[in-house]
């Protein structure tokens, strides 16, 4: 007789989870274990997924571990990207937005909590403003990097720098919760408590919605 083995599941303070991480899935193969294991972790805590749309590298991976797992998947993809071609086709819900500040913000109000794994540009780029978001008093919402085989020291020494130098906080460096497994970061992004005190904190993602039109309709006059 066949025996299940199905994994237990651990309660988490997470509904569901925004994954940054590369278009690309990287040279290193520890990288893309690192997007499965992660994937894993999401499935175990019974989290879902929301991430930026398609199937090509880490995306991919991560996108359809979680989606096998019996979890919901939530693609946000702005109109420009949404064609096979470009990102392959994606699992579970895609949700097309109009451009790509939509996407993050849109990204950004459906999760709990984010999480950086390796990857390029749009990744770091995601990762520092969500992390500023934080910092302005946005949100307070958990912000992790799964710092794989070291890929983000330099990205964490450069942020110990800017604190010695006095352009970002004690405080404000604590938002970013760094771990080198995805074991590791999810346990340490479950006890995260916020100590930073945003200059902004009655911003809400309402106001920070108007504050994207806003500067939408500036740029097209
Ligand atoms: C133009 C390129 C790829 C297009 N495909 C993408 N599809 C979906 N989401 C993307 C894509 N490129 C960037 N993103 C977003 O940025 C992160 C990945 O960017 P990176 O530069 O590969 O780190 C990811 O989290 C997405 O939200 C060729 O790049």
């Amino acid at each position: 007789m066949e025996t299940q083995h199905q994994q237990p599941t651990i309660k988490s303070r997470f509904r569901r989870i925004c994954v940054y991480c590369g278009s690309s899935p990287g040279k290193n193969p520890s990288y893309q274990l690192a997007a499965i294991q992660l994937g894993k972790q999401l499935v175990e805590r019974n989290i879902d997924l929301v991430y930026g749309g398609g199937s090509i590298g880490l995306m991919g991976l991560i996108s359809q571990v979680v989606y096998d797992g019996g979890r919901h998947v939530l693609g946000v993809i702005p109109e420009t990207l949404n064609a096979r071609e470009i990102t392959g086709e994606s699992v579970g819900e895609v949700r097309a937005v109009s451009g790509m500040h939509q996407r993050k913000a849109e990204m950004a109000r459906q999760a709990d909590a984010f999480i950086a794994l390796p990857g390029g540009y749009g990744t770091l780029e995601e990762l520092l403003e969500i992390i500023t978001w934080a910092q302005l008093g946005i949100h307070d919402k958990p912000v992790g990097l799964l710092n794989v085989d070291g890929y983000y020291n330099s990205l964490l020494a450069f942020m110990d720098k800017a604190v010695d130098e006095g352009f970002v906080t004690p405080a404000a460096r604590h938002i970013i919760v760094s771990a080198h497994t995805a074991q590791e970061l999810m346990c340490k992004l479950e006890e995260y408590v916020p100590e930073h005190c945003g200059v902004a904190p009655k911003l809400s993602w309402e106001m920070e919605q108007q504050l994207v039109n806003t500067a939408k309709s500036d740029i097209s006059r």
